[in-house]
């Protein structure tokens, strides 16, 4: 901790005063002694149960910090499924802040996986407690936007992009996204895709991985079919990638 630049930052201190919890604060300016990140400018998404901003590193360069915020019992209940069964958090702790903390270095180390074996997802920097830091995906501070948003000038190769990246996903990576959707999917111009939101995603060793693979290729394939793609059906492709673990 750094008591001093808590009071010459009275602008971010603010920032994060009228958020975030001590303990959340005391993260964020680890994370500056730690020197990964300089500054944190405004938010960029607030949702119910995380808020993203986009921060600086000290060389400059933008990053995504994604803050988990004040455990619910709504959130423990919801995400319980996921953590459960996976190896890598039989030790995990149950109690608010461990499981907030688990669930944000589950996301770290998934990203990791994905990251490492090439596929287009946010480069992982660091975590620290509920906040995880990754490569900043968007152009001057504002982020691609979502496939939600802004449906493919060409869906049918798009589709076939994402069934590229379940797979190897799956295949290669040995993970299921199990939150997979058009609202996880930003879309640059040349229509190329980044997948974000890895929180969920499970080792394919997960007790329920495959309903959770069924289910992703559902929502996507319901999207696609929305703009008049033909998709075949979910359970040919579900066949195709475990057939060829
Ligand atoms: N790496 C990133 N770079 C730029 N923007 C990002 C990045 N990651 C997330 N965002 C922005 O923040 C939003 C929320 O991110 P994300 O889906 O990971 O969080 P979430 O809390 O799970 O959101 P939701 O509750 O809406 O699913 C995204 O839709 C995107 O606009």
């Amino acid at each position: 901790m750094c008591p001093d630049r808590l009071e010459k930052d009275s602008e971010l201190r603010k920032v994060l005063e009228d958020v975030f919890d001590y303990r959340t604060i005391m993260a964020v300016y680890r994370l500056m002694n730690k020197g990964v990140l300089s500054k944190l400018y405004g938010v960029v998404s607030t949702g119910k149960e995380a808020r993203v901003y986009r921060g600086v590193t000290p060389e400059g360069d933008d990053v995504a910090v994604k803050i988990y915020l004040v455990w619910t019992s709504e959130f423990r209940k919801s995400r319980l499924k996921y953590i459960l069964g996976d190896p890598r958090f039989e030790n995990a702790p149950r109690d608010p802040i461990g499981f907030i903390n688990a669930w944000c270095r589950k996301e770290f180390r998934n990203l990791k996986r994905a990251y490492s074996i090439g596929l287009p997802v946010p480069r992982p920097i660091a975590f620290e407690e509920n906040i995880l830091i990754m490569e900043f995906l968007g152009e001057s501070g504002v982020p691609y936007p979502l496939l939600k948003d802004r449906p493919p000038d060409d869906p049918g190769k798009v589709l076939e992009d994402i069934k590229g990246f379940i797979k190897k996903l799956y295949l290669e990576g040995e993970l299921v996204h199990a939150d997979l959707s058009e609202y996880n999917i930003m879309i640059k111009e040349n229509d190329e895709i980044m997948v974000i939101d890895f929180g969920s995603a499970v080792l394919r060793s997960h007790p329920n991985a495959v309903d959770f693979l069924r289910n992703d290729i559902i929502n996507i394939y319901r999207y696609f079919r929305s703009l008049n793609v033909e998709t075949g059906r979910p359970e040919e492709f579900l066949e195709e990638i475990l057939h060829e673990r």
